[in-house]
């Protein structure tokens, strides 16, 4: 982990940190993976809320077991990608649409009118246009006390969030690349971290104490697939009639109404490859 502070070290520290109490704001230079150090701290029992922002990943890491890889840095001082993690324990009733309910934070915070045309895209991704602005990694660990008669805390929750700030070629990405600056062209990584964090922590928040209900209707709003003929990974396909209450996705199928879980198969619209 390079930790040698720099402009994009300082100006995270300035425009984030103060808003972020009760959160240690970490930026680094390079690093594996923001998911990846959280991760190693929890399970080494360190699960304190924090953010963690690296302006560089080495090993950065996306659903499904596959790269994360950030935009080429360009030589000026703007990072072309916005990639951080944020990690703190939790103890919501029930996880199911956690990751919909933070992609829907990060939207409207990205795009709050709504006329940049910022899409969700179950389970985990931010589109425009169908290309892929963002995408979200959301993993727990469990940590332990090593003493039978010390109770557990709760689980400890890492979102990891990378999103294309600047110009980025396709380079083997499986949806083509949408990026910020195509409708925001000065904005920088550290200045849009501070839009997005606090409502970010905010809306975890809710999530924890009322589940995904208040933001079923938001992401119903932005719901890249609902209405479009859609193809899973398993090869069934079928009409999305979007997403249930519970965060599934609803596929009307040659079988009925199918109710999809993030964890079993990917999905994609008619005509676009896995
Ligand atoms: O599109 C996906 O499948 C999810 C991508 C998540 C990427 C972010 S970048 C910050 C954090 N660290 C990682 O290694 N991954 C997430």
């Amino acid at each position: 982990m390079d930790t040698k502070a720099g402009w994009f070290e300082d100006r995270i520290a300035a425009a984030v940190a103060p808003l972020l109490p009760g959160f240690a704001v970490e930026a680094v230079v390079e690093i594996d993976s923001t998911n990846t150090e959280l991760m190693r701290r929890a399970r080494a029992g360190r699960v304190e809320p924090v953010l963690l922002v690296a302006e560089r990943q080495t090993a950065g890491r996306g659903r499904l077991g596959r790269p994360w890889q950030s935009a080429q840095q360009s030589e000026e001082k703007t990072a072309a990608s916005l990639t951080f993690s944020l990690g703190l324990p939790l103890a919501p009733r029930d996880w199911a649409g956690l990751s919909l309910a933070v992609g829907v934070s990060v939207a409207e915070s990205l795009d709050p009118s709504g006329d940049a045309k910022v899409a969700l895209k179950w389970p985990n991704d931010l589109w425009v246009n169908d290309r892929k602005l963002a995408g979200i990694l959301i993993e727990t660990a469990m940590p332990h006390t090593g003493r039978a008669d010390v109770p557990a805390p709760p689980r400890y929750l890492v979102i990891g969030i990378g999103i294309n700030i600047g110009p980025r070629e396709a380079d083997g990405m499986r949806t083509p690349p949408a990026w910020l600056h195509q409708w925001r062209p000065d904005a920088a990584a550290p200045e849009v971290l501070a839009e997005l964090a606090a409502p970010l922590v905010r809306s975890v928040q809710v999530f924890e104490a009322q589940g995904f209900a208040p933001f079923a209707e938001r992401f119903a709003a932005r719901d890249a697939l609902r209405g479009r003929e859609v193809q899973l990974s398993d090869g069934s396909s079928g009409l999305c009639e979007g997403v249930a209450w519970g965060g599934e996705l609803q596929v009307r199928t040659a079988d009925g109404l199918q109710l999809v879980s993030s964890d079993e198969v990917s999905v994609r619209p008619r005509g676009m490859a896995f």
